[in-house]
C-alpha cells in the first residue's frame, strides 16, 4: 500500500473535525476526498502529512511513518497547497529552483515547465502570473520531486476549461506510470475523470467510501453530482 490510514481523528479543542477516518491507497490509484466547506478534507490531509496533530491506529506512507521518518518519506511525496505562499520578488525559475533544492532528486524541470504551459514565463515574477498560471505552478511544484504519491488540494480551482482538461490528461498519464494521488475537489466532473475511489465527508464523518459507480448505485441517483449532494447533505441547502 502506498498510503494506509486507520481510525484517524482530528480534534480542535472539543470539536472533532475528522472522526475516525480510514482508507488505503494502492500504487497508480487516485482517491478523492469530497465534502462541503468545513467537512474536514484539509484537516485530513494535514493529519496524514503529520503537520496536524491527530489520533490514529495506523498511519503509513510508502510503508513508513510520515511523523517518525519525515525526511525519508517526503523525498517521495509531493504536496500542492490550496494557496502556495510565494515570496514577493521571486521569479518562476527561482521558485522552482528553491523547491528543487529541498529534494535530493527531482524530475526534469524544463519538461515540467513545458507540460504546465509555463515556458517563456520563467523570468516572470510569480506574483505577476495570472491566477490560473499560479495554480499550474503550484501543481508543477508538487510534481517536481518526481513523487510516488502526491496530495492535490483543490487541483483545478481557477483553471479554465481547456487547462483543466490538459491537466487531467497529464495526471492520467502519470497515474498509468504508477503515480498515486490523493485529491480534494468540489468538481464532480474532475472526480469522475480521475478518481478510482471517493470518500465523502460530512461534518468530519465518512458518509460514503467506495467507487463512483458504487456511489451512484447506493444513492439511486443518476449523476455523481446528485449522489454527492445526497451524501454530503448539501441537497436543497444554501
Ligand atoms: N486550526 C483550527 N482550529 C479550529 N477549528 C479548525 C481549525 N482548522 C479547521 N477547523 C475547523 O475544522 C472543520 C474542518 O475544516 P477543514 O479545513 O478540514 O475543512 P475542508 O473540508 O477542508 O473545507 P474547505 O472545503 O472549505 O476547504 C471546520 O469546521 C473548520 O472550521
Amino acid at each position: 500500500m502506498v498510503l494506509s490510514v486507520k481510525n484517524m481523528t482530528v480534534s480542535y479543542g472539543s470539536k472533532k473535525a475528522v472522526d475516525n477516518i480510514s482508507f488505503t491507497l494502492k500504487k497508480g490509484n487516485v482517491i478523492g476526498l469530497l465534502g462541503a466547506n468545513g467537512a474536514g478534507k484539509s484537516s485530513t490531509i494535514a493529519a496524514v502529512l503529520g503537520v496536524q496533530k491527530s489520533k490514529f491506529e495506523e498511519l503509513s506512507i510508502l510503508g513508513k511513518s510520515p511523523i517518525r521518518n519525515r525526511k525519508e518519506v517526503f523525498e517521495q511525496v509531493g504536496v500542492q497547497f490550496q494557496e502556495t505562499n510565494f515570496q514577493d520578488k521571486i521569479t518562476v525559475k527561482e521558485a522552482c529552483e528553491q523547491w528543487q533544492s529541498l529534494y535530493k532528486k527531482t524530475g526534469d524541470l524544463s519538461q515540467l515547465i513545458q507540460t504546465f504551459g509555463l515556458e517563456g514565463k520563467e523570468n516572470q515574477l510569480v506574483k505577476s502570473l495570472s491566477g490560473g498560471e499560479r495554480q499550474r505552478l503550484a501543481v508543477l511544484l508538487a510534481l517536481l520531486p518526481n513523487p510516488k504519491l502526491v496530495f492535490l488540494d483543490e487541483l483545478t480551482t481557477g483553471l479554465d476549461t481547456k487547462a483543466r482538461r490538459i491537466l487531467w490528461q497529464h495526471l492520467q498519464n502519470m497515474k498509468k506510470n504508477g503515480l498515486s494521488i490523493v485529491l480534494t475537489s468540489h468538481y464532480m466532473d474532475e472526480v469522475d475523470a480521475l478518481c478510482d475511489e471517493i470518500i465523502i465527508l460530512r461534518d468530519g464523518v465518512t458518509v460514503f467510501k467506495g467507487t463512483v459507480s458504487a456511489a451512484l448505485e447506493s444513492s439511486k441517483k443518476t449523476s455523481l453530482e446528485e449522489a454527492y449532494l445526497y451524501y454530503s447533505g448539501e441537497e436543497d441547502k444554501w
